[in-house]
């Protein structure tokens, strides 16, 4: 490692520009204190209700958050994947797994959520992208009233604050919501020669997000002219001293909902401030928007859970239910990787520099700096053994410009907790080269292998346990290899062999004994290189009381328990042919409108 990035680090990890911003956002807890409406966490679903249900003067809204405030540095889009290293993240990581991530110490996937006003919308790569039709469609199917999508896209739409070349005049983009969403103007000559490398190979150009979303397509962003927009600054700081009603306190944890075991009616909640318990009380409505592994948790503490693990960890059962039982997740194939013939033209952390540094600060959205953690272009397809119908993805490239090498095998590698021999030997040659390069991330939108979390013990501060059961089932890997097959094929394209194209062969360790290239190897590869792109839904799944595998009905409200909600990307149903930020956005829209609707 280079000083500077060493250093670098460091910086990132004390987290005091956090503490220091806190003290804005700090609406002391008052013992007992009510509120109209407790929304428990600032993730996107969580702003936005801050957001929309303080519009209401008369309402009196609490928003409790764990984490701390953004800084700078959260601002800069390529420094995604360096803010994994800070107290902006809870830090969960999976159990053991013993089907995947074979490249990381201990079989064990790291999986980070963002812990700071803003939630995992502040430590995100900031890909905006709400997923197909049909998703959504089959949520409805499932008997999810008013969920089809012709009844969420005008939730994505109020959202979006579209800035995008060319598509100015599409009905699928509105131009005035709060949260921004535009191009990346930082572009390397790789995703250029890739776009019409993907054509050439067939794929279409798209709008992902528009009417079709089979085609390859440059990146869309929640950045604002170039840095980070937050569902944060998007929908909270705007408000933050115009609302009288509006109180936010970060650095705070609620512990509990309280929850009267006769009449099953959610009062309040149990919170941790400053080494002190309080309990706040909400006189509509308790609304978790924790994320997908902390509302479940709460949950949990609060008695709603599976009998079997409720007993276990001596929580007395309010109502049973399954939350937890279910997680869908998206898995990734880390690579593969390419160089090509540029020079010092693709992401690389030694071409930062100061004068780079300034000009980004003074406003410049063409910089690195910009670029969203090298993320460039997004192509949805169809495999071999597709069984979805002709409009239907199974498939994601997204091509990155650089690899595990570009931040010189720090942030990345640390990050996703790969090894440093699998470094050492696949990724430190280009390191040390210096050889412009690029890499494939190859994920499937819809596993067959299910997951799983429970909790441990009864301590609220213990991280729940999580065992996401990746490649479990055989066919996920086949998926997977049709997919890099694919991805292969369309660096075989005249406009991409003009660049020099060629695979990165150095064999992983672990997989010598496949000659590269092979199937047998890209099998050995998928469950060396797994890394999750920390979609994970459906642990408090949405869908009719009668179903048992569902937490919550289609208004979010959880099944026999009165004034709760969840309100977060942990409801959604099936895994999404899409990224789940933007869906979460929608889903607070969505929410605060459905609120209201009982309310006013
Ligand atoms: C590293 C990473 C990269 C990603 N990149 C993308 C991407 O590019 N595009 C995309 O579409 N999706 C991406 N995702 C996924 C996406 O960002 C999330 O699915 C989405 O932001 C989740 O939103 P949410 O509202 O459900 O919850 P979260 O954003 O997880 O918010 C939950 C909030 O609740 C707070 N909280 C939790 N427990 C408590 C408690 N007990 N007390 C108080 N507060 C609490 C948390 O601190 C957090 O702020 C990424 C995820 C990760 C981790």
């Amino acid at each position: 490692q280079s000083s500077q990035t060493q250093h670098l680090q460091q910086v990132l990890g004390i987290g005091l520009e956090n503490l220091i911003l806190s003290t804005l956002y700090n609406d002391a807890p008052r013992q007992n204190a009510s509120y109209d409406f407790i929304i428990v966490g600032a993730g996107p679903a969580g702003c936005v209700l801050a957001n929309r249900l303080s519009e209401n003067p008369n309402w009196t809204v609490y928003l409790i958050e764990a984490g701390g405030v953004e800084g700078m540095f959260h601002q800069m889009p390529v420094l995604a994947a360096y803010l994994q290293g800070t107290h902006s993240n809870w830090g969960y990581k999976s159990t053991p797994q013993k089907r995947a991530c074979f490249g990381m110490y201990n079989n064990e996937c790291f999986l980070p959520r963002g812990k700071v006003l803003g939630g995992t919308s502040s430590i995100n790569y900031m890909i905006y992208n709400r997923g197909n039709k049909r998703d959504f469609d089959r949520w409805a199917a499932a008997g999810n009233k008013g969920w089809s999508y012709a009844e969420v896209l005008p939730y994505f739409l109020k959202s979006e604050a579209a800035n995008l070349a060319g598509l100015e005049d599409s009905p699928y983009h509105n131009r005035t919501g709060p949260l921004s969403v535009e191009d990346v103007q930082y572009r390397t000559p790789a995703v250029h020669a890739y776009l019409k490398g993907a054509q050439q190979a067939g794929h279409p150009r798209t709008d992902y997000n528009g009417e079709s979303q089979i085609g390859a397509s440059y990146v869309q962003a929640n950045t604002l002219r170039g840095r980070r927009h937050s569902a944060y600054r998007a929908y909270i700081e705007p408000i933050r001293y115009q609302r009288k009603n509006l109180h936010i306190v970060t650095m705070t944890r609620v512990t509990r909902v309280l929850i009267d075991p006769v009449t099953k009616r959610a009062t309040g909640v149990e919170l941790m401030y400053r080494n002190k318990y309080y309990k706040v009380r909400a006189r509509k409505e308790v609304i978790l928007s924790a994320g997908a592994f902390n509302s479940p948790q709460l949950l949990m503490l609060s008695g709603v859970g599976p009998a079997d693990n409720l007993k276990a960890i001596g929580v007395p059962i309010v109502k049973e239910l399954p939350v937890g039982k279910l997680l869908y997740d998206h898995m990734c194939h880390f690579g593969p990787t390419f160089t090509v013939n540029t020079d010092r033209q693709l992401l690389n952390i030694a071409h930062l520099n100061s004068t780079v540094v300034k000009s980004f600060l003074l406003g410049n959205p063409t910089t690195m700096l910009s670029s969203i953690g090298g993320v460039e272009a997004l192509t949805f397809f169809k495999v071999p053994s597709s069984k979805e119908p002709a409009d239907m993805p199974d498939m994601e490239i997204i091509t990155v410009a650089g690899s595990l090498a570009a931040d010189q095998g720090t942030a990345l590698k640390q990050g996703a907790n790969f090894k440093d021999e699998l470094y050492d030997k696949v990724y430190r040659p280009l390191q040390v080269s210096r050889q412009d390069h690029f890499s494939f991330l190859i994920m499937q939108f819809h596993p067959k292998s299910v997951g799983r979390m429970w909790l441990h013990n009864r301590n609220p501060f213990e991280w729940p346990r999580i065992n996401p059961k990746y490649f479990r089932n055989e066919d996920d890997v086949q998926f997977m290899l049709e997919g890099i097959k694919e991805a292969i094929r369309i660096t075989q394209t005249p406009a991409m062999q003009a660049l020099g194209t060629r695979i990165h062969d150095i064999p992983l360790p672990g997989c010598e004994q496949h000659n590269f290239g092979t199937d047998d190897y890209w099998r050995c590869s998928i469950r060396t290189l797994s890394y999750t792109l920390h979609h994970q839904v459906a642990t408090c799944r949405m869908g009719p009381e009668s179903d048992p595998s569902t937490v919550v009905n289609a208004e979010l409200k959880v099944h026999g328990i009165k004034h709760l909600r969840v309100v977060d990307t942990s409801i959604i149903p099936f895994p999404p042919t899409a990224h789940t930020n933007a869906a979460s956005y929608m889903i607070g829209e969505k929410a605060a409108d459905m609120i209201r609707g009982d309310w006013q």
